[in-house]
């Protein structure tokens, strides 16, 4: 491959490719329950270069479903299109994270893993057994462990090590993300110098845990489940997309889906029929049917049950005494932001949550209509927290 450099730059340095999946292999994990979790893969992608001192570095952590692909970048020239297509495709936080963005990758060298448990590439129920458990090398399936907040980010503290990155400038999360963010701080203070945990809290509250539940039972009652060990017949769909209907409410806010849908019927059929199966739909039923067919077409139930439970199981002061007492461990500038809306993970969550933290703590606000979800949507307000506070210009 011929890299052709612009007229009068200096030496050719490594050719830097953005948002390019890639994989590392980290070994036999040491799960919190006591399970050692064999031949562990993480998948992840980076954009930017991360500097000779390594200062540079910035985690970005996923939310429930989210996958590596943050934002869009680039591959090496000449790859093969399909990879140069799935580098350029929009991310998840796209306008937030990119050259010349908030989290500018001209300057930051940005990572994004995929959970352990997850099914973007790092290894999870889908992925085959080692032969020591499945000599025949089937999926995992059932016998997959339970993954906590804890023990992710213990994988992800393994990647740092395979990428070469000493300790992050920056680790952020939304949700589920910032979960895995604030667990990072604590869990391993002297590898983190900022940590932005974005509409989260510190312990998975009781009415989370409750939803999460009823979550986790519709695709555990869902025929097609078996237990878990579906990969060789069809896929809890059903099960999958009631999840996510029950969880994407709470992911909106009520003003959102009255303002959006109201009442309204979504076609000509009349909303009141002979008999219920046979009315017509009203538009926000439709709208979660959308939802759920979406994530149905490209999640694997067995990893939904992961990543809700890890969630369920998020408490950052386990067996760290009081939560002041577990997050003195840390030693981090933060921010703290919720959004204004939120039902799901309350704005007073995060409140709780800066006056239990240790150091300087920024006590943000994202507006936003749209609920949880906001901290998805409301990019350039987040980018703009960022740049004011935990990476403002020293
Ligand atoms: C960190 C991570 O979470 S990574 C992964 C990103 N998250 C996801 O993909 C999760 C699923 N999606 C979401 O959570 C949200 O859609 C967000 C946050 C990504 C985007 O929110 P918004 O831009 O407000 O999208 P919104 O909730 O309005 O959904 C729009 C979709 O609903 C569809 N829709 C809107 N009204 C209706 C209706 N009456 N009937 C059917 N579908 C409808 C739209 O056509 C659109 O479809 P598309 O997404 O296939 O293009
Ligand atoms: N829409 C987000 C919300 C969960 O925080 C997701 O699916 O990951």
């Amino acid at each position: 491959m011929t890299v052709v450099l612009p007229r009068g730059a200096a030496a050719p340095g490594p050719v830097r490719e953005d948002g390019v999946l890639r994989h590392a292999e980290i070994g036999t994990l040491e799960l919190e329950s006591g399970f050692r979790l064999p031949g562990v893969r993480l998948a992840y992608e980076t954009w930017g270069t991360l500097a000779p001192d390594g200062s540079n570095a910035v985690l970005v952590e996923h939310a429930l479903t989210g996958d590596t692909h943050v934002a869009s970048g680039r591959a090496r020239p000449g790859a093969p299109a399909d990879e140069q297509r799935a580098a350029e495709a929009g991310g998840w936080w796209e306008g937030l994270v990119g050259p010349g963005a908030a989290i500018d990758t001209d300057r930051w060298f940005v990572v994004c893993a995929n959970i352990v448990g997850g099914c973007y590439g790092s290894t999870g129920p889908a992925s085959p057994a080692p032969p020591e458990v499945d000599p025949e090398g089937r999926p995992w399936g059932s016998r997959f462990p339970m993954i906590t907040i804890r023990d992710a980010v213990r994988a992800e503290e393994a990647l740092a090590d395979a990428l070469g990155v000493g300790a992050w400038r920056l680790v952020i999360g939304g949700s589920m993300g910032g979960a895995r963010a604030l667990e990072w701080a604590v869990t391993v203070p002297d590898r983190v110098r900022a940590c932005a945990v974005i509409a989260a809290c510190a312990q998975s509250s009781a009415e989370q845990i409750a939803w999460g539940q009823a979550q986790n039972l519709a695709i555990r009652q869902d025929p097609d489940f078996r237990g878990g060990d579906y990969y060789d017949g069809p896929a809890p769909v059903a099960g999958l997309g009631l999840a996510r209907r029950i969880a994407h409410v709470t992911y909106r806010s009520a003003a959102e889906l009255h303002h959006r849908f109201g009442r309204t019927p979504q076609g000509e059929r009349d909303v009141i029929g002979a008999r219920p199966a046979e009315r017509g739909r009203y538009q926000v039923e439709s709208y979660l049917d959308h939802q759920a067919s979406k994530l149905a077409g490209r999640f694997d139930a067995n990893s939904y049950l992961v990543v809700n439970e890890a969630l369920m199981s998020h408490d950052v002061a386990r067996g760290r005494g009081t939560l002041e007492e577990a997050l003195a461990r840390a030693s981090c500038e933060w921010l703290v932001a919720a959004v204004d809306s939120d039902r799901l993970y309350l704005p007073h969550e995060s409140d709780v949550l800066a006056a239990a933290l240790p150091g300087e703590v920024r006590r943000r606000t994202l507006t936003s209509p749209s609920g949880h979800d906001g901290f998805l949507i409301e990019g350039p307000q987040l980018g703009k927290l960022l740049v004011e506070t935990v990476l403002r210009e020293d």
